[in-house]
């Protein structure tokens, strides 16, 4: 389980996370939804405690991430697919994760195959297409199999095939009983692989529902979204 308890945190004069509160439980997909720059990512590096909290707190099977012992056997995360050393190999890459966290080889292996990369696993990721990272992250987030998974946008740059693999591995991994938290703009993606939704504007909690009772009170996500996000979307372009 992931709490979040009044977390808040600013960057001098932004206040990208205020004072968020909530929990994502086991079982389910939870969509974490936002419009651009309402504080996901944040939330998401601050429960991997690769940013520090203003103030508040961010639990992982209600611990600091810093003091987990195993901390890839207890969380797995893909933030940015692009974030890899470009001159490893795939297997070298997620071999590297693996030793320094006390995973043997073997499970390289069979994440490589879990996530359909397994053919070109010898290849540097130099060569490799955005959705190849994708997918490669996705293996690096499942390497020390843990029960809570964080995704943010995983389904960027991934053709269709792609995007409907990613639904099903949410929902099997949800299935086996693990926290996943996603992060996505594309609605009707998130609408059939999502089963609870939590959306934040400007740092804060906007709304906590199931996807039947969003979709019961509006005609779609989409439509749920854009009434429930109107007043806080800080981008917008004139249309
Ligand atoms: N390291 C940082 N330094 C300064 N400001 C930051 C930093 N990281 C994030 N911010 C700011 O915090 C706010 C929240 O950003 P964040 O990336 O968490 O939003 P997001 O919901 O993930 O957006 P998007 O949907 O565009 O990815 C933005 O105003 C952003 O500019």
């Amino acid at each position: 389980m992931i709490e979040l308890h009044h977390l808040t945190k600013r960057y001098g004069a932004t206040v990208a996370v205020d004072g968020l509160s909530f929990k994502v439980e086991p079982g389910h997909v939870t969509g974490f939804l936002g419009p651009n720059g309402a504080g996901k990512s944040t939330t998401m590096r601050l429960i991997l405690g690769l940013d520090a909290p203003t103030s508040g707190q961010a639990l992982v099977n209600g611990r600091r991430y810093a003091s987990l012992r195993e901390p890839m056997r207890e969380v797995g995360a893909l933030l940015d697919a692009g974030a890899v050393h470009g001159g490893r190999s795939a297997y070298n890459h997620l071999l590297c994760l693996a030793r320094t966290n006390g995973i043997g080889p073997k499970r390289v292996f069979e994440v490589l195959d879990q996530v359909g990369l397994a053919s070109v696993a010898r290849k540097r990721v130099s060569g490799f297409s955005l959705g190849m990272k994708q997918r490669l992250g996705i293996a690096a987030a499942l390497l020390g199999d843990p029960g809570i998974l964080m995704f943010d946008e995983p389904v960027n740059g991934l053709d269709p095939d792609g995007v409907r693999w990613i639904r099903d591995l949410m929902r099997s991994l949800a299935a086996e009983g693990r926290t996943i938290l996603l992060s996505s703009h594309l609605m009707s993606e998130m609408a059939l692989t999502a089963e609870r939704i939590i959306i934040v504007g400007r740092g804060r909690l906007i709304a906590e529902a199931t996807v039947a009772e969003l979709t019961a009170r509006y005609p779609s996500l989409e439509d749920a979204y854009m009434a429930l996000t109107a007043d806080s979307v800080q981008y917008g372009a004139a249309r």
